[in-house]
């Protein structure tokens, strides 16, 4: 039997890619990665002290490289960081190799879910967060679109209902 295709999860942070992309591959029998988590695991330092030490670029090859590989594994539901699509190659690589899940979500849903985090080094150094997210999405949200096969609206639904309904979207597309 065929194993299921890769499903990868792009979106902007807050939108629930790590913990709905966690359930999804519970659903499906599938490995879960997160692209964040790897990177902090092969280094040993979370993503703050990466964006101190070598700054946003220094990440950003860091996540590119991470991906690339982490995206070669078969039967494998993958979790971006918000900033990954920025990357050509990383697009590219994403479309060609699995299916993917744009997870779309409002300005507000995004403040109530990331207020707290103090591990996202784009909003942690930020006096309006409002305003940060905004101008992140207007760059980002046609780069989320330009690669997603499905596209999702999280709305208010639990993380676990989330994860049925993109199942669900994806067997009825045949990509799942
Ligand atoms: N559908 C959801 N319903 C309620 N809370 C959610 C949902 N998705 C995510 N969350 C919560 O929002 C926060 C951010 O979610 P996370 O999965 O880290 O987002 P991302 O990886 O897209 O930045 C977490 O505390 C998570 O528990
Ligand atoms: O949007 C971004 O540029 C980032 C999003 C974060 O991941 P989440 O989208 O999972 O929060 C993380 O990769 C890093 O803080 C940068
Ligand atoms: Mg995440």
């Amino acid at each position: 039997m065929a194993s299921n295709p890769n499903i990868y999860l792009v979106g902007p942070m807050g939108a629930g890619k790590t913990t709905v992309g966690r359930r999804i591959a519970e659903l499906k029998g599938m490995n879960f990665v997160d692209s964040d988590q790897e990177v902090e695991k092969r280094t040993g330092v979370d993503i703050s002290f990466i964006f101190d030490m070598e700054g946003e670029d220094g990440f950003r090859k860091r996540e590119r490289e991470m991906i690339a590989e982490l995206s070669e594994e078969p039967n494998t539901v993958m979790a971006t960081g918000g900033g990954a699509v920025l990357d050509d190659a990383t697009r590219n690589l994403l479309s060609a190799r699995g299916v993917v899940v744009y997870l779309e979500t409002t300005l507000e849903q995004q403040l109530a879910r990331t207020r707290k985090s103090t591990d996202r080094p784009l909003l942690a150094g930020s006096d309006d967060m409002e305003a940060t997210l905004t101008a992140l999405m207007e760059e980002r949200d046609p780069l989320y679109r330009s690669i997603a096969d499905v596209v999702i609206a999280t709305g208010d639904q639990q993380a676990r209902k989330l994860a049925r309904e993109i199942v669900e979207q994806l067997e009825a597309i045949g990509t799942a």
